[in-house]
C-alpha cells in the first residue's frame, strides 16, 4: 500500500525550522495567445506571450505540500486565452492590467501578480497589383507577415569553370487569418483530426532560390532588384492563395517565383506549419468563434519541396540546412 503524505499538517514554527524558505513566485509562462478580430473582410491580429507569476502566501505548499492557496498553473493560463475573449486585447498593457488586478483581487493568498507580455508584431501584406484591382485594395486584409527583418542568405561556388549561386532567406514569418481549408485527407485507425474548413495558416519560410546565371557578365542578374522581387512573389502568392493544403500555397508560392523571374531556374521551400488551435473556451461558458487561439510551437508539420521550371534539373539539396 502507498502511504500517502498529509499535505498541510501543521507546519513546525519558523524559527524552529533549520532551513527557511525565501522569495518564491509560481504561474505559468509563455502562453502563445492569438487574438483575431473581424471586421468583415478587415482581420486584426494580436499575438503575445503571456507569462504570469503569482506570489504570496504559499509557504505551506513548500514546507508541507498542502495547496489550499494555491490557484493551478493550468488556471492561470485558462484566464490568459478566457480573457482574450471577455475582454479583448486593446493593447498588451492593458491585457496585462486585467490579468494582474484579477488575479489579486479574486484570490486572498495572491498578495502579487506579475505578468510579463511579449508582443509579436505584424504588418499586412501587400495586394499584387492584379489582385488590387479585383479586391480594391492595397493590402490582403487577412494576410499578415511578421515585422522584423528575415535573414537574406547567399552562396556562391566557382570551380575555376562554373559558377552557381544560390539565394534564399530564412525566418520571414507569414499568417493568414482565413482562407485555408485542410480537410479529404486519409484516416486511418491514428487519425484524431478534424478537418478544417476555416483554420489559420502560419509559416516561418526558408527558402533557397538557384540562379541559372553561369558567367556571362553582360547577363548577370541585378541581385538586390531580384531579392526583392522574388520576396514580392512570393509574399503576394502565399497572400492570394486560398489554401487547401500548405502543399498547394508552397507550390504557388514557388511557380510564382518562376513565372516572374527569369534568372531563376529552382526553389526549395522548408515550410513549418506553426499550427494555431481554436482554445475550447466553453467550459468558461464563452463561445470561442474563431477568434483565440494556442499558438502551438511544436510539433509541427514541416512541408519542403522543390519548384522547378521545366526541363531544369535539381540542384539545390533536399535539406536546407546543409546550404
Ligand atoms: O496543410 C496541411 N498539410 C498537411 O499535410 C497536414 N497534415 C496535418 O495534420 N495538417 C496539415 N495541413
Amino acid at each position: 500500500m502507498t502511504v500517502r503524505p498529509q499535505p498541510g499538517r501543521p507546519a513546525a514554527s519558523r524559527s524552529s525550522r533549520p532551513v527557511m524558505l525565501g522569495q518564491n513566485q509560481y504561474g505559468k509562462a509563455e502562453n502563445r495567445v492569438v487574438k483575431i478580430t473581424r471586421e468583415g473582410a478587415t482581420h486584426h491580429i494580436k499575438d503575445l506571450n503571456v507569462s504570469v507569476a503569482l506570489s504570496g502566501d504559499m509557504e505551506e505548499v513548500h514546507y508541507s505540500g498542502s495547496n489550499a492557496n494555491v490557484l493551478p498553473t493550468d488556471t492561470t493560463k485558462n484566464t490568459v486565452f478566457a480573457f482574450a475573449k471577455e475582454h479583448g486585447i486593446e493593447s498588451a498593457e492593458q491585457f496585462g492590467i486585467h490579468l494582474a488586478r484579477h488575479f489579486v483581487t479574486s484570490q486572498e493568498p495572491i498578495h502579487q501578480a506579475r505578468i510579463r507580455i511579449e508582443e509579436y508584431a505584424w504588418e499586412r501584406i501587400p495586394a499584387s497589383d492584379a489582385n488590387s484591382q479585383f479586391i480594391g485594395a492595397d493590402e490582403v486584409k487577412h494576410s499578415f507577415v511578421r515585422q522584423g527583418q528575415e535573414t537574406r542568405l547567399t552562396q556562391i561556388t566557382y570551380d575555376g569553370e562554373r559558377w552557381e549561386v544560390v539565394s534564399g532567406l530564412k525566418d520571414l514569418v507569414v499568417m493568414n487569418s482565413t482562407n485555408s481549408e485542410f480537410w479529404g485527407y486519409v484516416k486511418d485507425k491514428y487519425t484524431t483530426l478534424p478537418e478544417a474548413y476555416d483554420r489559420i495558416l502560419a509559416t516561418q519560410v526558408a527558402a533557397r532560390w538557384r540562379f541559372n546565371w553561369t558567367d556571362d557578365e553582360q547577363r548577370m542578374p541585378q541581385w538586390e532588384t531580384s531579392y526583392k522581387q522574388v520576396k514580392k512573389h512570393m509574399l503576394e502568392a502565399f497572400a492570394e492563395t486560398y489554401s487547401l493544403s500548405l502543399q498547394q500555397t508552397l507550390y504557388q508560392m514557388g511557380a510564382r517565383i518562376i513565372n516572374h523571374r527569369a534568372e531563376i531556374d529552382e526553389v526549395r521551400f522548408s515550410l513549418p506549419n506553426k499550427h494555431h488551435f481554436l482554445v475550447d473556451l466553453e467550459p468558461f461558458g464563452l463561445k470561442n468563434d474563431n477568434e483565440v487561439y494556442f499558438a502551438a510551437d511544436r510539433p509541427y508539420g514541416l512541408i519542403e519541396a522543390t519548384v522547378l521550371r521545366d526541363g531544369c534539373e535539381p540542384r539545390i539539396p533536399e535539406d536546407l540546412t546543409n546550404l
